[in-house]
């Protein structure tokens, strides 16, 4: 008989549902659509069919529908891994832990998550207005100092530490190559470099003078068995690593809305991530 997980580590509502995401199993499709932005949620379900599911707790709005006869769910998560680490765990509760035994259910379901995030370029060659995928994903944040160690290489987190004299590794992680392989030439494929903020994180600079100087020369110019990294944001790297442990398949889809080097920033960042969303619709909905 499998462990029974306490109920202060397991939260559920008084209605059953998981604690933050305020979800029951039946609430949740296995093709999921995240967004970090909660505003950005009824951009997506838009364009559904139909609607038979709508919900929000704190940052995490939720809707479930229909495209045609597949069902979808998108959810808002806000900013950062901490997020992240909080919505896979609730999500993959949804699916593999029985909610009323709280035991891990025998057989595993695996969802499919693909993050629809906005992202800042940090090659000049991958201007605003671009469409990319998280080929790979790298994390400067501390979230799986916390977890098992993840399978496969970690050069770029070697490199990169040695790169920014950081005090730890950062950890390396790959795409869903089952999503990955579903993408046409729309997308560019990248490496994304997931930070623990916005700012001085990814080299900004507005009072606070950021500690690592130069960052955005330093990391874009590194340069790994022919290949660079591409972009920053602040998810991808939790999502993905979460993903692997917890086995769900995962894909982030970015749409770049400032070049770093060139400094701009898109004029057209709506109209960018609206296009983000119908295509990766168009894609994900074919049968
Ligand atoms: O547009 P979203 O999905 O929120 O993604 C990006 O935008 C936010 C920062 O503005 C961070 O969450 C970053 O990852
Ligand atoms: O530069 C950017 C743009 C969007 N999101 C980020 O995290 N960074």
């Amino acid at each position: 008989m499998s462990r029974i997980i306490p109920e202060s580590e397991l939260i559920l509502n008084a209605d059953g549902s998981v604690y933050h995401l305020h979800l029951k199993p039946e609430n949740l499709a296995s093709l999921v659509f995240t967004v970090g932005d909660p505003d950005r949620v009824s951009l997506v379900s838009q364009y559904f069919d139909s609607i038979d599911f709508k919900t929000q707790k704190r940052e995490f709005v939720t809707h479930t529908g229909r495209i045609g006869d597949k069902r979808i769910t998108v959810i808002s998560t806000g900013m950062g891994t901490d997020n992240i680490e909080i919505l896979m765990t609730e999500l993959d509760a949804l699916v593999n832990v029985d909610l009323k035994s709280r035991q891990i259910k025998p057989d595993h379901t695996t969802l499919q998550i693909i993050r629809l995030g906005t992202s800042g370029s940090m090659q000049e060659n991958i201007p605003v207005g671009s469409l990319l995928a998280s080929a790979k994903a790298i994390g400067l944040d501390t979230l799986m100092q916390f977890y098992p160690e993840l399978p496969g290489s970690q050069v770029w987190g070697k490199h990169l530490k040695d790169k920014l004299s950081l005090e730890f590794t950062p950890y390396q992680v790959e795409a869903s190559s089952l999503l990955l392989d579903q993408l046409n030439s729309d997308f560019l494929r990248g490496i994304t470099l997931t930070c623990p903020g916005f700012y001085a994180p990814q080299g900004r600079e507005i009072r606070l003078r950021p500690k690592l100087d130069q960052m955005i020369e330093r990391v874009s110019e590194l340069e790994i068995d022919g290949e660079r990294l591409t972009n920053f944001e602040m998810e991808t790297a939790g999502y993905y690593a979460m993903g692997k442990l917890l086995g769900h398949e995962m894909l982030s889809l970015n749409a770049i809305v400032a070049n770093r080097k060139t400094g701009e920033f898109d004029k057209m960042a709506e109209k960018t991530v609206d296009t983000l969303i119908h295509t990766a619709l168009k894609l994900f909905m074919k049968k």
